[in-house]
């Protein structure tokens, strides 16, 4: 399908690491990164980072994005962070759903779908991840798997146009996460376009045109192109190599997408 309205974007997850030296060192080299005009690119520090690197970060080609949120707004949730907080803090963007926090933390499909409509009423964009562990793949229940994740969301979003246009969908398949074995051009291609599929099935065409949809699992400065150039990957959620020099050359990647950029 035809990628050319969708802006590619590329996000660094920084999962729980880093030091308030090395958010300054990362911050410093992304202030100096160049960021391709139909790039768009977004980093999530740490919770307790997040004020730091909003201080330091000059270049506004990058926004900042938050790694998490409670399903609720303020109140008795003692260690949560709410939307509203993100909001009020300047904060654009927030990652839910992550297999992290699906798999470690327990949070359900619904808890992700809940924290989606709660963020987005806040005016918080969502980073909704998704993905399929190695045994259902090998089940042959990759579709299942990420349609229905995908679709706890579609339940509560259902077909409005300006909700979706809020979020981005992340196809982070759990075997391809900090494993280095990502995922090959056509597994990625195979999940990205039944998810496309499944959208203009569900939703609306408009909303299948619309919606990026992200691959993330070991993407490197090695493997970035190649992914890129495929009709339906819109970009990357990157962890480790977010957190490298590597990641200027990941959002660079991008740039081929677009002719009209060079
Ligand atoms: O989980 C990821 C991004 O959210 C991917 O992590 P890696 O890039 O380290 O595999």
């Amino acid at each position: 399908m035809d990628g050319g309205s969708r802006t590619f974007f590329v996000g660094g997850n920084w999962k729980c690491n880093g030091t308030i030296s090395s958010v300054d060192k990362l911050i410093d080299a992304l202030n100096s990164a160049s960021i391709p005009q139909n790039v768009e690119v977004v980093i999530a520090p740490t919770s307790l980072h997040i004020a730091r690197a909003q201080e330091k970060l000059q270049n506004k080609g990058i926004e900042i994005s938050a790694q998490n949120a409670w399903v609720k707004g303020n109140g008795a949730y003692t260690g949560e962070i709410s939307a509203d907080m993100l909001a009020d803090a300047g904060l654009k963007w927030v990652i839910l759903g992550h297999s992290e926090r699906r798999s470690l933390c327990h949070e359900s499909s619904q808890v992700v779908a809940e924290k989606t409509v709660y963020c987005l009423k806040q005016g918080v964009k969502v980073i909704v991840c998704i993905g399929e562990t190695l045994a259902q793949r090998e089940a042959g229940d990759t579709s299942k798997v990420v349609t229905e994740q995908l679709g706890e969301v579609a339940k509560s979003l259902g077909s409005d146009a300006s909700q979706w246009k809020q979020v981005v969908v992340a196809y982070e398949p759990v075997w391809a996460i900090g494993t280095g074995k990502v995922a090959t051009a056509d597994q990625a291609q195979e999940v990205h376009q039944t998810l496309r599929s499944w959208l203009s099935s569900n939703t609306s065409s408009e909303i299948a045109q619309s919606t990026r949809i992200i691959y993330g699992g070991s993407v490197s400065a090695k493997n970035c192109t190649e992914l890129a150039s495929l009709p339906d990957v819109d970009g990357f959620l990157v962890g480790g190599a977010s957190l490298k020099p590597e990641f200027a050359d990941i959002i660079k990647s991008g740039s081929a997408k677009d002719p009209s950029s060079k």
